[in-house]
């Protein structure tokens, strides 16, 4: 039996550059990511969110856009994470370092890549491009992909976040 998992993620972007931050601990630590964790019981996932985002970044978004919704399973774990992914370039505040996360700018054209999870030099592009996509990644570990796909959808409208 498998269960799910419902994760935010969110991108703090100003035209030409991305905020990320180095994951300091815990799972998918080492990488460049955006902010973002599990969703609360008693909260949306977009409240979900915009919490994430100030804990690990101390940014507050007035609003967030959606990106895009991925779902990643594991070989041999019946979890499977279904990650919700916004940008947001309607905030206040500074990024701050945190226990979790520490933030830095990055011009669009060099994302460290090969710093980052496998799957995110493969549809940062939907994003940049102001694409809304769904995709599925399976993996082996950590680091390999064992199969994927990506589709760009019209809106996500049929999964409520509010
Ligand atoms: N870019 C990217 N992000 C991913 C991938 N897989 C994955 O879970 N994430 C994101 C979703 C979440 O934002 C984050 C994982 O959340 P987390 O485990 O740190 O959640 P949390 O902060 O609630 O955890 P904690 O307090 O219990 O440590 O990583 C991926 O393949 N690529």
């Amino acid at each position: 039996m498998t269960s799910k998992k419902i994760l935010t993620l969110v991108f703090v972007k100003e035209p030409g550059k991305i905020l990320l931050g180095m994951k300091k601990r815990g799972f998918g630590q080492g990488r460049w990511n955006g902010f973002g964790g599990k969703v609360e019981k008693g909260e949306t996932i977009l409240e979900g969110a915009k919490r994430e985002l100030l804990e690990e970044s101390g940014i507050t978004a007035n609003s967030l856009n959606r990106v895009g919704l991925i779902n990643f399973e594991f070989e041999n774990d019946p979890v499977i994470l279904e990650v919700h992914i916004f940008k947001t370039s309607d905030c206040i505040g500074s990024p701050i370092e945190t226990e979790e996360m520490r933030p830095q700018w990055y011009a669009e054209d060099s994302i460290p890549f090969n710093q980052m999870w496998p799957d995110d030099h493969l549809w940062f592009p939907y994003m940049f491009s102001n694409k809304i996509f769904e995709a599925y990644f399976l993996f082996k570990g950590m680091d390999v992909i064992v199969s994927h796909w990506i589709k760009e959808m019209k809106n996500l409208d049929n999964i409520i976040v509010s």
